[in-house]
């Protein structure tokens, strides 16, 4: 068990040191980092499903991404069976391999994670909420729902497990939304746009506003919507969070505090994610971890006693 001072540079190595090296995310720091206080199995487990996600998304947002093609996302999913039945291609998949041995881990989920990639070689736009919603599951949903069987339900859970798993999309689908949010100019300089188009109109926007990148009132109240809608999905997932292991709430409460906070500074820039990106400062990074901790510390609800008084 490592000692309270060696989990104490990790935390500072978390916020300062990590994000420096080329790459890091916030999501490989939780990954390698947050996970101290899982076991030395679980953090190895969820390091796999770390690294064939970021490999997966690099497929199509990677340096090489010019020259994916439909048939080398077959290719991919090709061995995804191979690495489910146990036969690894390299060693990265060789602890994935491990992983799905060892954990009731679904191969659904990461088939519809490369559907999200061949999703994005041919969409560029979305009609409507709904559409942008199945997007969104494909590409992060899915990762809420490979990480539950590895991160685990706490035993004194009396919450269904069914709810569980859909405060764990919820976190995906709140993430991807955060994340869309925060790159509405980059993605536009790559000719997309992650935002509904009939959400658009109604706004009397379109994607020619996004473009000229011009922060107007038609545009900072069609983000106070999709910011509110965001914050809804969040609230959604932290109704799941206590139901885990209590090993696992630390890094999935710093997770959901640190991206959430990127709404709040989405509306500190006055809504322009044009041109200026919102990030979360290392203060506020190092408050949050503590903060995620102390809620952490909250187990299950108590569903017999809030039944007794209803009743
Ligand atoms: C503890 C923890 C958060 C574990 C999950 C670790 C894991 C397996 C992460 C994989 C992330 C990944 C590489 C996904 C590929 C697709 C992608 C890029 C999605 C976007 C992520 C952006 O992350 P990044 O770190 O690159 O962000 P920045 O650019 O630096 O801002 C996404 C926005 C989505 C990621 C979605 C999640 C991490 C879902 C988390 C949900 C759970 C762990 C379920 C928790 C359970 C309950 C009951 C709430
Ligand atoms: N080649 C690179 N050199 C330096 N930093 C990079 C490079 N590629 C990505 N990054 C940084 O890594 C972080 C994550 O990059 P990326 O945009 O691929 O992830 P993402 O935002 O999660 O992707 P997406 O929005 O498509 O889901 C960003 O902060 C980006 O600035
Ligand atoms: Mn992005």
């Amino acid at each position: 068990m490592p000692s309270l001072c060696c989990k104490m540079f990790t935390i500072i190595e978390m916020v300062y040191l990590f994000p420096r090296q080329r790459g890091s995310t916030v999501h490989s720091m939780i990954s390698n980092f947050g996970t101290q206080l899982m076991t030395q199995e679980r953090r190895k487990a969820i390091w796999a499903i770390y690294v064939w996600c970021r490999r997966t998304d690099e497929l199509v947002d990677g340096p090489n991404a010019s020259h994916i093609t439909p048939k080398a996302l077959d290719r991919w999913e090709q061995r995804l069976y191979d690495v489910f039945e146990g036969r690894p291609y390299d060693m990265y998949d060789a602890a994935l391999s491990d992983t799905v041995s060892k954990y009731p881990v679904d191969i659904q989920p990461f088939k519809d994670m490369i559907e999200g990639m061949r999703l994005d070689l041919r969409k560029s736009r979305y009609n409507n909420f709904d559409e942008l919603y199945l997007y969104c599951y494909y590409v992060a949903g899915t990762v809420g729902l490979m990480s539950v069987p590895v991160m685990g339900i706490a035993p004194e859970s009396k919450a269904s497990t069914e709810s569980v798993y859909n405060a764990a999309l919820a976190l995906g689908i709140a993430n991807q939304l955060t994340n869309i949010l925060r790159d509405v100019g980059e993605d536009a300089r790559r000719g997309r746009v992650y935002l509904p188009q009939d959400e658009l109109a109604q706004a009397g926007l379109s994607d020619d506003d996004i473009f000229r990148g011009k922060v107007t009132d038609k545009w900072r109240n069609f983000m106070k919507g999709q910011i509110q809608r965001a914050r809804m999905f969040f609230d959604e997932a932290e109704k799941g969070v206590s139901e885990l292991n209590s090993a696992s709430r630390w890094p999935v409460w710093a997770s959901l505090l640190l991206y959430r906070q990127i709404l709040d500074s989405i509306e500190a820039n006055d809504y322009n994610n044009f041109t200026k990106r919102a990030y979360v400062g290392k203060v506020k990074k190092l408050l949050s971890l503590p903060a995620a901790y102390g809620r952490a510390l909250l187990g299950p609800q108590k569903l017999t006693k809030m039944v007794t008084r209803s009743m």
